[in-house]
């Protein structure tokens, strides 16, 4: 099993460029699926999600054609199938946003329940319940969520508690109902605009994306079309933290600045320099230490959950106390215990944690667990003494594009081992 080996004690200083983001390619290739025509994706990341999701919809009967730049381009007139196997939903709990629009597109699509994962429990109610909002007869049964509706019909549905998947789901099937949705407490995530705007160019009718009221006038049917992925606010934040822990000066280009206001504001609560210009920011820390922050996990525009350890990993080496709530996963603190391997000093009781800044970690073998906890351990293992070894990082490769090379380029002494 592939590792990673990081050698502590290098500032970062440079410039990485910021690949298409996972948490928007991934619905925005399920979505291809309701048009009637083939549908061109661009800057999409080289990611194992990604090459998951193309074996998904490849196995559904969709025509996939992958040209020199990686830009994908889906052609769903092929589908034959309108079952998502627990094979391959298991490995990546995204598949079961094939379910919106194949049930939409094709009246019926029978999904794998996607179980839990290391981060939590991760239940699907809020995406049956939102599609039985848009008329679908939904049962569960042998670990499938099989649904069936002629022609989804518009309603309006209030989500219980803000869901991006759920949002996503029932959004992409509103865009083929009859009338017009109107989805309340919806998730407000960049990655949902992401979405909306591809559902557009190939012909749905939205308005409200990005606000927690989204309006979808249902139309008889899509067509094909093109779109770029919107730049990973989640990767650019870690390579912004990667800077700010090991006192460099990093430029991070074609990022989406105007997505990352909560996780730019820790920073420079943290002490970091940060000027924005387009779509670059260049953090400059100045060779001094980070100081402690409070973080909150919430939804979007609040501080992200998918940035939380790349923020504790930051106060382990920061100057003083930081308090980290974590109130989006039950059971999102599973680098805790692979830091304290490293040296740091942390605290957790229930969804807090508290991390008192030491001044030095030391390298060591450690674990990672889940995909955001894999940065984590290479964030700290960038600033511990001598060598840090990561396992289990096929985790990693779920999420980011070419990680060793990218953050190689910024001096860091990093690389793979077998
Ligand atoms: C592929 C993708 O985009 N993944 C992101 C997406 O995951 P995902 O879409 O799975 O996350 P959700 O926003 O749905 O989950 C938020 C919370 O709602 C709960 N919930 C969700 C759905 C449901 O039907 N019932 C329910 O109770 C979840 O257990 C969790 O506690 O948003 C998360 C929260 O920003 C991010 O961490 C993930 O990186
Ligand atoms: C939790 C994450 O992703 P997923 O929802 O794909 O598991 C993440 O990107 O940090």
């Amino acid at each position: 099993m592939q590792k990673i080996v990081v050698q502590g004690g290098r500032p970062l200083t440079g410039e990485v460029q910021i690949s298409g983001a996972k948490n928007a390619v991934l619905p925005i290739l399920c979505a291809t699926l309701l048009a009637d025509g083939p549908v061109e994706i661009s800057n999409v990341p080289h990611l194992h999600d990604v090459v998951t999701t193309v074996k998904l919809l490849g196995e559904l009967g969709a025509g996939i054609t992958i040209d020199e730049h990686y830009g994908i381009t889906v052609d769903p007139t092929t589908v034959h199938s309108q079952v998502a196997s627990y094979e391959l939903v298991k490995t990546m709990r995204a598949s079961v946003l094939v379910l919106g629009p194949l049930l939409a597109r094709h009246g019926h699509a029978e999904v794998s329940l996607p179980g839990g994962c290391a981060i939590g429990s991760r239940p699907v109610d809020l995406h049956i319940k939102g599609l039985q909002a848009l008329g679908a007869e939904i049962s569960v049964e042998n670990g499938f969520i099989k649904a069936r509706a002629e022609r989804l019909k518009g309603a309006r549905f209030v989500f219980d508690m803000v869901s991006v998947g759920a949002t996503e789901n029932v959004l992409m099937a509103a865009t083929l109902a009859e009338g017009t949705t109107v989805l309340e407490n919806a998730a407000m995530e960049p990655e949902i605009v992401d979405l909306a705007e591809c559902l557009q160019a190939m012909g749905a009718r939205i308005q409200g994306a990005g606000s927690n009221r989204i309006v979808v006038e249902g139309v008889p049917s899509l067509h094909g079309g093109r779109h770029s992925v919107v730049p990973d606010r989640i990767e650019t934040g870690t390579f912004l933290v990667a800077a700010a822990m090991t006192g460099g000066r990093v430029v991070v280009r074609r990022a989406r600045p105007d997505t990352m206001d909560a996780v730019l504001d820790k920073l420079k609560q943290a002490g970091a320099a940060i000027e924005v210009e387009g779509d670059s920011i260049t953090l400059d820390m100045g060779g001094r230490r980070p100081k402690a922050v409070n973080i909150t996990t919430a939804p979007h525009p609040a501080f992200p959950t998918d940035m939380q350890a790349q923020f504790m990993a930051l106060n382990c080496i920061a100057d003083g106390v930081g308090v980290i709530n974590e109130t989006i996963f039950e059971n999102r603190f599973m680098h805790v215990n692979e830091l304290l391997r490293l040296g740091a000093d942390i605290r957790v009781d229930g969804h807090t944690a508290v991390v008192r800044g030491v001044e030095r970690l030391s390298g060591a073998p450690v674990m990672a667990t889940d995909l955001r906890a894999s940065a984590s351990l290479i964030l700290a293992g960038l600033v511990a003494d001598g060598e840090t070894t990561i396992d289990r990082i096929y985790h990693l490769d779920r999420g980011y594009e070419n990680i060793e090379e990218k953050l190689s380029g910024l001096g860091a002494v990093i690389r793979r081992i077998d």
